[in-house]
């Protein structure tokens, strides 16, 4: 694996391989990496010639008082991890090879981009948007990998790329958890041992969530507030957001059909944010609990 840090050596390298007719996979992150990264590095690895993952830990999506300065980092790290998953470049740019100059030009999504996370972390998205048309154009990848784990990310990323016309396939991998459920993620790494411990009761409100729904409740308001009187249980827990909404437009949802429905969770232990989501089909939920 070869590191580049600046985005015309990387446009020389790729170039070459693009004559050459060979397909490119990116895996955009911010490192720290875990198994939910690797499982991104090995779809892509699998469904294209030549790998690009990228780190950067993009200024432009955290708020003022949030935790860009301490974000955790390990490089070289992360360098061997990429290698053993059999990626080709590593793109990490500082922040004066991705952005010489301050940003002018911002790609903003401001429906989907101010709900749930966007309402609690205003200004997220945007920056979310722009780093990765950023990416974009740098790499020109043919496939660009995502985890469902943040599931507002990838619905806005799918949509940018949808009303811009980007010439990318956008591909979402499912979520990879620890052995009690919780939805691995490089923040995790800053949850004390007894956050830690609390936690996991994060995927199991996700099912709690899914119970209420077999049982054939159909008032979304009502299957909110059952999934926070769960959460309320754990003491340590400070549900910031619980919300059934409708997994593509994220619009909230006054009734439970037949359609499927996003049930998405912002979760702070301490100072910790986690996010975790399901997307439950009603009807198979329903006929697993006849069954
Ligand atoms: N558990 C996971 N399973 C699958 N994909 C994941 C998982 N965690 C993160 N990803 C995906 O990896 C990509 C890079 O994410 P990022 O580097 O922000 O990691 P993260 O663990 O989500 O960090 P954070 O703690 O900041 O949320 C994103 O597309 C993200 O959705
Ligand atoms: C997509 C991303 C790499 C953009 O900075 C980031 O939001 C992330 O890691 O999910
Ligand atoms: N995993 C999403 C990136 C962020 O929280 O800033």
């Amino acid at each position: 694996m070869k590191t580049v840090t600046t985005i015309a050596e990387l446009r020389a390298v790729l170039a070459e391989h693009r004559r050459a007719g060979k397909s490119i996979g990116l895996v955009p992150t911010m490192g720290y990496l875990h198994v939910g990264h690797m499982e991104l590095v090995r779809r892509a690895r699998a469904e294209n010639d030549v790998v690009v993952a990228s780190i950067f830990v993009n200024p432009l999506q955290f708020g003022p008082n949030e935790d860009l300065a301490k974000y955790p980092r390990d490089l070289a790290r992360d360098e061997k991890m990429l290698d053993e998953g059999g990626v080709d470049f590593l793109f990490a740019p500082g922040v004066s090879d991705m952005y010489p100059r301050p940003m002018e030009t911002v790609v903003d999504l401001p429906k989907l981009g101010s709900e749930l996370e966007g309402a609690v972390r205003p200004g997220h998205f945007a920056g979310v948007a722009t780093v990765v048309t950023k990416l974009f154009n740098i790499v020109q990848p043919d496939r660009a990998y995502f985890g469902e784990k943040d599931f507002q990310q990838l619905q806005i990323i799918r949509r940018m790329v949808e009303d811009l016309a980007q010439p990318v396939a956008v591909v979402g991998v499912p979520t990879v958890r620890e052995a009690d459920g919780l939805a691995c993620s490089s923040r995790n790494v800053y949850l004390t041992a007894d956050e830690r411990r609390a936690a996991a009761i994060v995927p199991k409100a996700l099912d709690e969530a899914a119970r209420l729904i077999a049982s054939g409740i159909v008032d979304a308001a009502a299957v909110e507030q059952g999934v926070t009187a769960f959460l309320a249980t754990e003491p340590l827990a400070r549900p910031e957001v619980v919300a059934l909404r409708d997994p593509e437009t994220l619009e909230r949802l006054d009734a439970i059909g037949e359609k499927p429905v996003l049930l998405l969770l912002f979760v702070r232990f301490g100072s910790t944010k986690l996010l975790d989501n399901r997307v439950i089909a009603p009807k198979s939920a329903r006929l697993a609990k006849v069954a």
